[in-house]
């Protein structure tokens, strides 16, 4: 017998065994995996609104990190805004553009403090289980996501078990991160986009007018300050560990308008004009005079658009 012969032959039975799982069984291989950047793309452009700078700034960052067979550390987004205004919208369409099965993806992992870690009594067994999450999901695939939403109510230790993934480490305990991507979700910052917002307007400029750089230092002084938000304490941003600090924009009627239409088709009612104003004629918008922004932004479309939508 030919050890050379039975030992390809064993190799190409074991790769084909590989082939059938992986057709019908989640792998980490790129038929689950595609990256589609330009679908990124077209998804920003066309499903999220009145988000410019989180949209360019995203998809740049992104497309950056996948081109990069050796990146130096993992991706690490923290997106900043009052509620509603697509955080964890952007984060779903992030996770629809590059896995096949999105956010049901085994590569993708959400953690929300209230259902995840909601009884300080047992923050030791939270630790354990996310370092192990973390670990075999990036030990079974490098390019795994994870989403931590509300991190301003993250409790610090919960923060420092994720920071060791973050940094520049090449291997934590023989497992290289530097192709997985986290998002960190939050509020803290949000008023102060606002207020800038505010003056933007009221000093006759135009909203698409403002830039990533205009926001991105009263952002990082906001989050790093916000006694509570329990990021300064985990050293997260000393560390420069954030690669991103996105500014999600309070959205306006017009964008409200949008969503509701988007809801509306969505949904297979009329998407006119008329409803679509109802809709958004329904929210509340501050400052109380000039009635500029929506309270919640686009939360509470969904609701509205059940009572208002019409059967074509
Ligand atoms: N900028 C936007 N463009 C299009 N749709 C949006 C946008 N913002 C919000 N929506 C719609 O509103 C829903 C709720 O928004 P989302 O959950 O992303 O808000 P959020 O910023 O994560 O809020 P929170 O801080 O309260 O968690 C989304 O599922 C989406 O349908």
């Amino acid at each position: 017998v030919d050890p050379f012969r039975t030992f390809t032959l064993a190799g190409l039975a074991a790769a084909a065994q590989y082939h059938l799982y992986c057709r019908f069984r989640e792998c980490c291989s790129e038929d689950w995996i595609p990256l589609d950047v330009k679908g990124l793309q077209e998804d920003l452009d066309n499903r999220l609104f009145g988000q410019h700078i989180a949209s360019e700034v995203i998809l740049k960052a992104i497309r950056g990190f996948l081109r990069n067979p050796e990146p130096a550390k993992p991706l690490v987004f923290s997106l900043h805004g009052s509620s509603g205004t697509g955080k964890n919208f952007i984060s779903r369409i992030i996770a629809e553009n590059l896995y096949k099965k999105g956010l049901n993806s085994n590569h993708v992992h959400q953690f929300l403090p209230k259902l995840n870690f909601p009884d300080l009594a047992h923050i030791d067994k939270y630790k354990q289980e996310l370092q192990a999450i973390i670990q075999e999901s990036v030990k079974a695939c490098p390019r795994s996501l994870f989403i931590f939403d509300e991190m301003d109510k993250m409790h610090p230790e919960i923060i420092n078990v994720i920071k060791p993934f973050l940094d520049y480490n090449d291997l934590v305990e023989n497992v290289s991160y530097r192709k997985a991507m986290f998002i960190f979700l939050s509020n803290a910052g949000g008023e102060q986009i606002t207020e800038f917002l505010l003056n933007v307007w009221k000093n006759g400029k135009k909203r698409e007018e403002v830039q990533m750089i205009d926001l991105e230092s009263t952002l990082t002084a906001e989050v790093y300050n916000k006694e509570n938000s329990g990021f300064w304490r985990s050293n997260l941003i000393d560390n420069n560990l954030i690669d991103y600090f996105v500014p999600f924009l309070p959205l306006e009627y017009k964008h409200i308008k949008l969503c509701a239409k988007a809801t509306l088709k969505a949904r297979g009612f009329r998407t006119d004009e008329d409803t679509a104003s109802q809709i958004a004629d329904e929210m509340i918008y501050f400052p109380k005079k000039e009635r500029l922004f929506s309270v919640k932004g686009c939360k509470t479309v969904s609701a509205k658009v059940d009572y208002f939508g019409e059967p074509k």
